[in-house]
């Protein structure tokens, strides 16, 4: 067990209230209020405000309560009642979750951030974020997508790192948010390769790098590229606990949310950004009523497109084994093609014959899909490096939700040419 002899707690904000964020904040809500000694007991988490009434699927609905009458701000509503009545309604949360509207407010003095909001929205709260937070703050991304530029292809960790200015690491698995929620046992992999202080790097008067001197210090840190480089960060003061993998393993593990941490923070990352692409994919042709072998037909070109891109597009800085060893990887693979919204909504799609942004909107009540735009994101990456027709998958899911392509196509389109 961690035991804290520092004399400073860590302060953690989660930055989202999805469906997903609210349910990781639980957990961390559960944590900090038994690790006490490590952590402060209140978990700030930023909510994009939003005004509305509480509705029937809440356990408060026409509670006596003042917020349950009327329209009320989602914050005040949550902070009320300890539920979050439109993201994650029925569950009861910790008192000890705060549902913060300012973004500023809630990351203030905070040394762990957890970044939880659905892909298209990270950039701008990063833009946000520049200059607020702690320079020693240390994040952990539990957001699936990736971040496609004029560049290349980044994972959103290493995005938040580089805009922030600070070590970000990863976690993804097998986790479908309202079952985690209901705390239906499950597993998680954290990604976290902390850096390594640069032993030839200028040091500090009166001796060696010390993890209390205030200066920046430079880092050898290996990015997704697998390149090593020197990288500016502030290292943490020696008076908190240090960020470590036991540190995350105790902020996030409980008896129903087991926890493993790995070094390989990218494969982390991009398999539960790929796997999204897939599970559209599997509701497509569930949708056609095609059946299990069908669905497994494309979980298994779709695993092995994951494995072909992250080792050609991420080098030796991801360690393919992750996609296949890890709930990161092919649980989250499994759990996403059978009861995921990407799953759920394609499908849906393929029967109503309804565009699935209009399905997301019927059905997710403002809760977002991530495969769609992942794989107009793949695609255009692919598409730049004259790779489409090496991912067939990936290329059939993009082509079919911009309609250029149809779902009966699926089968001759992923078959290997001969
Ligand atoms: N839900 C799950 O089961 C699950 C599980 C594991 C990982 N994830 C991943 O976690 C990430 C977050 O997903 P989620 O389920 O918490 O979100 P969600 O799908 O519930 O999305 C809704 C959230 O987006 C916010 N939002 C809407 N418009 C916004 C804007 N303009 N700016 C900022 N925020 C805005 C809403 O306030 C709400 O908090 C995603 O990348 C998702 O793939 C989700
Ligand atoms: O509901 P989805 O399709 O966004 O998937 C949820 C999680 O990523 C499953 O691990």
């Amino acid at each position: 067990m961690l035991l804290s002899t520092n004399s400073k707690k860590h302060k953690v904000t989660v930055i989202g209230s999805g469906n997903w964020g609210t349910a990781i904040s639980k957990i961390l809500a559960e944590n900090c209020r038994e690790r006490n000694d490590i952590f402060h007991e209140t978990v700030e988490m930023w909510v994009f405000e939003e005004k509305l009434e509480v509705p029937k699927n809440s356990m408060h609905y026409k509670s006596s309560e003042p917020v349950c009458q009327g329209q009320h701000n989602l914050t005040d509503i949550i902070n009320a009642l300890n539920e979050n009545v439109k993201y994650l309604p029925g569950v009861a949360l910790p008192k000890n979750i705060h549902a913060n509207p300012s973004l500023e407010d809630a990351v203030r003095d905070s040394t762990i951030l957890i970044f939880n909001v659905p892909h298209q929205f990270i950039i701008r709260i990063c833009d946000q974020l520049q200059g607020k937070i702690l320079p020693y703050a240390r994040g952990i991304s539990c957001i699936k997508g990736v971040d496609v530029e004029e560049e290349g292809v980044s994972l959103f960790s290493e995005t938040i790192g580089k805009k922030l200015g600070i070590y970000c690491g990863s976690l993804s698995g097998a986790n479908i948010a309202n079952e985690v929620a209901k705390e239906l046992w499950c597993e998680t992999t954290i990604g976290y390769d902390p850096p390594h202080l640069d032993s030839k790097a200028p040091t500090p008067a009166g001796g060696s790098p010390s993890q209390s001197q205030v200066d920046l210090v430079s880092f050898e840190h290996k990015d997704s590229s697998g390149q090593y480089s020197k990288v500016k960060l502030r290292p943490l003061p020696t008076d908190y606990p240090p960020i470590d993998h036991a540190l995350w393993w105790t902020l996030f593990h409980r008896p129903y949310f087991h926890v493993r941490v790995v070094s390989d923070v990218a494969g982390v990352a991009l398999g539960g950004a790929l796997k999204n692409i897939i599970a559209v994919a599997a509701g497509f042709v569930d949708g056609m009523g095609w059946g299990d072998n069908a669905k497994a037909a494309v979980m298994r070109v779709g695993l092995l497109e994951m494995v072909k891109f992250g080792t050609q597009f991420f080098g030796n800085s991801i360690e393919t084994k992750t996609f296949t060893e890890e709930s990161a990887g092919v649980a989250d693979l499994i759990t996403s093609c059978s009861g995921g919204r990407n799953f759920r909504c394609a499908k849906l799609s393929v029967q109503r014959g309804a565009p699935i942004e209009e399905i997301e909107k019927q059905e997710l009540n403002g809760q977002k899909l991530q495969g769609t735009l992942t794989a107009a994101d793949i695609n255009k990456f692919l598409k730049k490096q004259g790779a489409e027709k090496d991912y067939p998958l990936f290329t059939a899911v993009h082509r079919i939700l911009k309609g250029e392509m149809s779902v009966e196509d699926i089968p001759s389109h992923i078959e290997p040419k001969l």
